[in-house]
């Protein structure tokens, strides 16, 4: 197919008429896309309506009830126009049925529009919300008007779409519609066994279907339209995926083979024991790097499993094999605490580490650049400033990468770059189902920490509410007493950061008067310098109650942190909840988590509360997270990143997804440059769903 047949596809939404780029923004926004100017006409093909209106009851006036939608076939008996001047009053229109009576009101309506709308004495359609007053028949602004008898009556179901606010529906229909019409006939990319097994209908088909339903039964997901859209969208995440591992693949690793002698010495300075799973990751680890190909694993762990020392034996092991090895962390904060523990486990080793992030200027950027080039940083740890240009690596063997949702595949390649195809090891702390690391990380190795290290106590977890913030002071002000530190959690603020900012403040100083210098302030806004100063206050004991907004919430360890207080627990999302849970519980003492939450509380709220109480196991807080909110916003939508659904769900198409992922791998294998006939096609869809990495990828050859 010549891509000019495909343009009507593709071309922006300004293109329409009636859609310029104020309108174009606010449709962009029902899409979830930041501007309009790249949303393309196959994006609002793609928006499934969220519900239907059905207009075919049609029940007579009379038994029409309050507040249904009917449609009604109306005689029209009078018109009675407001008085000149008084705007106030509405036009009526008054008309009967052969049950009942019934006045059609309307505010500011042009009367020639509405002598032509419901011309007196004849038999028009009318369709809206009945609304009944003292035994009287009402419509305020019927939805719909049709001459009965006409050619082109009104749609009697009709698609609702979700809307952002200043977006009137009948332009979004418009646009749609226009986007509808002008859909080319498209290759299929689907292959026919797939089709025939599964009773898929064809994309355009699928696509008219969506936006065009027939009742309620073609609202369910597992309706056969929208399961095949949903299966295009799982394939090209899948397909994706599936391309962007295979280039990471292609190129041969190289083997990592050291001693030994540095990692004996690493295990004997360790004050503890590596746990079973711990000894089975660096198994695991150690053994993929030892091969040619190269690595690509996923390292899952639950919040305080004890990754970055799985993740720092791997480290050493490439200096030993005479190489380096990079730790990548997504925010400074967690950089430099991992630079701050691995100095220490490092302290005797003669290993040589470097730290670099944006904040690295001047002298000691091009020393620290200067080392990683020439060899003698042997790990080094920093933020993604470690794959910019002109970063240069001597002998780079290894990138692990900690909290890998924040960074996203093409980050991932970009480091990959760097070295000769560095091995990948990427840490998350988000236990996330198989479903989700299929969805989100496609086809690669997993090793799961499943247990924490010996000694662990369980944490007391307690929800209460707010009015007892008095009790909680007094519990608070023994246990700074005797001696232990407690984190205290600001409420998420959706609205903005700076209201929440406001808040910790607002918190942080009454919470001063309460408990004097030992109180201290943590939040996005501080300069990386004041955070540091914060954390290490804290670590040290100087303060020993650290009021925070969520940027405690990934990965900070202090372990002899032992209290945490989570003020309106109730906003927060249950693997957040978790997340920051996990900030204590990491020592040997035993801890306690307060969830104070402002009532009342929510079915779903109560729910989330409810789980945190019940269980510390982030498998199942994540597994129970992807049942009550989706898989969209399970990583929390702040922290998330991670890709959003527009007609897949991997709670209903689970099934789809395996399938798809076998699909993508075998597709890769046979045809690694999409370049047969169906390869075109894929590459289509890989358009249709934006996987602008995989395209770029095949540019790239
Ligand atoms: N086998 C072990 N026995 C005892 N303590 C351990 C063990 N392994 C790690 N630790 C300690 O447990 C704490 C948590 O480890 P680490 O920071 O690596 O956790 P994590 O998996 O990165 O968790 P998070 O994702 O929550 O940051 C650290 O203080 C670490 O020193």
């Amino acid at each position: 197919m010549r891509p000019a047949e495909l343009d009507p596809l593709f071309v922006p939404i300004t293109s329409y008429s009636g859609i310029g780029p104020k309108i174009a923004d606010l449709i962009a926004r029902a899409l979830d896309r930041e501007s309009g100017d790249d949303t393309r006409a196959v994006d609002l093909i793609l928006l499934p309506p969220h519900r239907l209106i059905d207009r075919r009851h049609r029940p007579g006036v009379a038994f029409a009830q309050e507040s249904e939608i009917v449609t009604l076939s109306l005689h029209i008996d009078r018109h009675m126009p407001p008085p000149p001047g008084r705007r106030n009053v509405p036009y009526r229109v008054l008309a009967h049925d052969e049950t009942g009576e019934i006045a059609l009101t309307f505010f500011n309506a042009r009367s020639n529009w509405l002598e032509k709308q419901l011309p007196l004495g004849e038999k028009v359609l009318v369709s809206g919300r009945m609304e009944w007053f003292n035994g009287r028949a009402s419509m305020v602004h019927p939805d719909r008007m049709a001459r009965e008898g006409s050619d082109d009556p009104f749609p009697v179901i009709e698609p609702v779409y979700p809307l952002t606010a200043g977006l009137s529906p009948r332009i979004l229909q418009k646009a749609i519609d226009a986007a509808l019409e002008a859909l080319p006939v498209l290759p299929e990319w689907q292959s026919k066994p797939l089709i025939d097994k599964n009773g898929f209908p064809s994309f355009g088909d699928s696509v008219a279907r969506l936006h065009a339903p027939r009742d309620h039964s073609d609202m369910d997901p597992n309706a056969p339209a929208r399961r095949r859209l949903a299966y295009d969208e799982l394939l090209a995440g899948q397909l994706s995926l599936a391309l962007v591992r295979q280039r990471i693949r292609a190129l041969t690793g190289k083997p990592v083979r050291g001693d030994g002698r540095l990692r004996e010495q690493l295990m004997a300075a360790l004050p503890f024991h590596l746990t079973t799973g711990q000894i089975q990751a660096v198994d695991d680890i150690l053994a993929d790097m030892n091969s040619e190909e190269r690595m690509l694993r996923l390292l899952q762990g639950d919040v305080g499993s004890g990754k970055t020392i799985v993740a720092l034996i791997a480290l050493v092991a490439c200096v030993e094999a005479g190489g380096q090895g990079v730790l990548m962390a997504p925010t400074e904060v967690l950089a430099n605490q991992h630079f701050a523990t691995i100095m220490r486990l490092l302290e005797n080793s003669g290993i040589r580490c470097a730290f670099l992030t944006g904040r690295t200027k001047g002298r000691e950027r091009a020393d620290v650049l200067e080392k990683i080039e020439n060899g003698q940083a042997g790990i080094i740890i920093g933020t993604h400033a470690l794959f910019q240009e002109n970063v240069n690596y001597y002998n780079l063997l290894l990138a692990v990468v900690d909290e890998q949702h924040r960074f996203g595949v093409h980050q991932r390649l970009r480091l990959t770059a760097k070295g000769a195809a560095p091995h990948m090891l990427v840490m998350t702390a988000t236990p996330i189902p198989r479903t989700l690391v299929l969805s989100a990380f496609g086809d690669m190795d997993v090793s799961r920490l499943s247990e924490k290290p010996a000694g662990r106590k369980p944490i007391a977890t307690a929800t209460m509410s707010i009015d007892r913030l008095p009790e909680i002071l007094d519990r608070l002000r023994n246990a700074i007493d005797a001696g232990r530190k407690i984190y205290w959690i600001c409420p998420l603020v959706e609205e903005s950061d700076l209201v929440e900012l406001m808040s910790a403040e607002k918190r942080f100083e009454w919470l001063k008067e309460h408990f004097g210098t030992v109180t201290g302030l943590i939040h996005g806004r501080m300069k990386a310098d004041e955070k540091d100063t914060a954390m290490q206050d804290f670590k040290s004991g100087k303060t020993r109650l650290l009021v925070a907004t969520t940027v405690i919430e990934v990965g900070v360890d202090v372990p002899d942190a032992s209290i945490m207080v989570i003020e309106h627990a109730e906003r927060f999302g249950l693997a957040q909840l978790h997340q920051l849970r996990g900030r204590v519980g990491r020592g040997d003492e035993a801890s306690s988590c307060i969830l104070l939450y402002k009532g009342p509380l929510g079915a779903t709220a109560k729910a989330r509360l409810s789980i945190m109480r019940q269980t510390e196991d982030g498998f199942r807080v994540a597994e129970e997270d992807l049942r009550l909110r989706g898989e969209g916003e399970l990583l929390g939508t702040r922290q998330s990143g991670m890709p959003g659904f527009r007609l897949a769900s991997l709670d209903v198409h689970a099934d789809l997804l395996e399938t798809a992922r076998n699909d993508a791998r075998h597709i890769v294998h046979e045809d690694p440059s999409l370049s047969s006939e169906r390869g075109a096609a894929l590459r289509m869809l890989l358009h249709i769903w934006r996987k602008d990495e995989a395209v770029r990828l095949l540019r790239a050859g």
